[in-house]
């Protein structure tokens, strides 16, 4: 077994985000990375989440910078619907005002992700289309009862519950929970930590 700390820091307190780095084998810690995750009046999606994410990958490296060969990986998902951005719900009528503007039509997910080291920073932003079927009242209102819809992005979580509103998605179901897994395998690499490299010599 490796015992040597792992190089790759994960900047989140998403639970989904460290499930999905777990999913392709790579050793990591946690760190939290508290940034400001408010848009500027007129800023495109893309570039918010670009922003906010390249924010939370330097807010963690200002944790890390000390330690040799340290990586670290940061990401942040924006439901967009008519180019507005919907956030976490604040409340009730919040959440029930978001499934309102998401049902029975298609919005766009943008995830950004982060890969900031000692070399530098690379960010990518992955951008995915959901279909929803159409949402009742009723239904959203229920929905809201689950307790799902509360710490995500647009109120609802495809990897719950919610997939039973989404008809059908073109693009990454990884990034719509959060972090796009083809994405950060490609930064990984990039930074020397494939996660289908060969073992070390010498690593049992
Ligand atoms: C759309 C969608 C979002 N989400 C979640 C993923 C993220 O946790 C959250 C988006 O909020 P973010 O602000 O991207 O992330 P976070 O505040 O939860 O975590 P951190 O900044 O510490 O990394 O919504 C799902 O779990 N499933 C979904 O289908």
């Amino acid at each position: 077994m490796d015992d040597t700390p792992p190089r790759l820091h994960l900047a989140s307190r998403s639970p989904r985000r460290a499930e999905l780095l777990e999913q392709i084998g790579v050793r990591f810690t946690r760190i939290d990375a508290e940034v400001d995750e408010t848009p500027r009046p007129g800023e495109a999606p893309g570039d918010y989440v670009r922003r906010v994410t390249r924010d939370k990958g330097r807010a963690g490296w200002a944790q890390v910078e000390g330690c040799a060969d340290a990586l670290v990986l940061a990401a942040d998902t924006a439901v967009v619907v008519d180019a507005e951005i919907l956030g976490k719900p604040r409340d009730r009528g919040h959440a029930l005002e978001m499934m309102g503007l998401l049902s029975g039509r298609c919005h766009r997910v943008l995830t950004a992700v982060a890969l900031v080291g000692g070399a530098g920073e690379a960010v990518r932003v992955c951008e995915t289309e959901v279909r929803f079927r159409p949402v009742s009242p009723a239904e959203a209102a229920r929905y809201w009862e689950s307790g799902e819809p509360r710490d995500k992005a647009g109120g609802y979580a495809i990897q719950g519950l919610g997939a039973v509103f989404v008809a059908a998605i073109t693009g990454s179901y990884s990034a719509v929970m959060g972090l796009p897994l083809f994405e950060t395998a490609a930064l990984l690499a990039e930074a020397g930590l494939s996660p289908l490299a060969p073992p070390a010599p010498g690593a049992g």
